[in-house]
């Protein structure tokens, strides 16, 4: 039997009044992929991450998290979704460990429980012994990697990142997708917004969105063939282009 998909949308269709932002969006991720979801500004990924998360709805299309459809259970689907922000969200006047402790109370986890996942998160990041530093004190690139393991506390087996390396150095941003290819080798289905192709690496799964559709989704090494992504990806979405020029669609 084959594994059920992680992460499953369907024909996701979304507009601000009359503005269309996304078409027919279908994009699969399944338990150990990351999954790279390319696109320039206004491409419509946090759009997709806005309807992901349950801030939006819309009625056409689906989608699927780890077998639960949002629609009908949101509940159970959204308990399997852990998301980053492209916003930071940490409380910088609160501790590392008060910050994953009051994250893990919005998810029902209190007492012994949420302290063992938030020292073994932390143990993970190797930033136990700061657990009693306020986050204003750490760098950008552990602020990312606290949201991350707060992201993961309740154990889900989604990860949503929208552009998570913004602001970072290129050591922080290397050091983050590192760490998060490791999460996807760990088996959870990891869904990563960018717009740089340099974060993109051939044995991610691949998603181009461009002007509210998926351009092409597939095995990066194998859409982008002989060709540099960088050149696909400024190809496929050039100025002038339209969107329409799907060769092969999802895969
Ligand atoms: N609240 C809104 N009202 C109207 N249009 C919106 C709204 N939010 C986004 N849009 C439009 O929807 C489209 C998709 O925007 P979205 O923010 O999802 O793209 P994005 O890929 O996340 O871009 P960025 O990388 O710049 O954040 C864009 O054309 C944008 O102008």
């Amino acid at each position: 039997m084959t594994p059920q998909p992680g992460l499953c949308l369907r024909d996701v269709s979304f507009r601000y009044g009359s503005r269309q932002a996304l078409r027919a969006v279908s994009v699969t991720v399944e338990p150990g992929q990351f999954c790279a979801l390319l696109g320039p500004n206004g491409a419509g990924k946090s759009t997709l991450f806005g309807l992901m998360t349950g801030l939006f709805t819309t009625r056409e299309g689906s989608i699927c998290v780890a077998g639960h459809d949002l629609a009908r259970n949101p509940r159970a689907a959204l308990a399997q979704i852990g998301v980053v922000f492209q916003q930071p969200t940490l409380d910088l006047d609160l501790t590392v460990r008060r910050n994953l402790l009051y994250f893990a109370a919005l998810h029902g986890l209190s007492g012994r429980e949420a302290e063992r996942r938030a020292a073994a998160a932390l143990e993970r990041l190797g930033m136990a012994e700061r657990a009693a530093e306020l986050v204003r004190s750490l760098n950008g690139g552990h602020r990312r990697r606290m949201e991350i393991a707060r992201a993961l506390i309740h154990r889900p087996s989604v990860l949503l990142l929208d552009e998570p390396t913004v602001g970072l150095d290129a050591a922080a941003r290397m050091a983050i997708t590192d760490h998060v290819h490791d999460l996807a080798a760990e088996g959870l289905s990891i869904l990563w917004a960018t717009h740089l192709t340099d974060e993109v690496r051939d044995g991610d799964s691949l998603a181009i969105l461009h002007q509210g559709r998926i351009l092409c989704h597939g095995p990066a090494a194998h859409l982008r063939g002989a060709e540099p992504l960088r050149d696909l990806f400024l190809r496929l979405t050039a100025p002038g282009d339209s969107a329409g020029q799907t060769d092969g669609g999802n895969t």
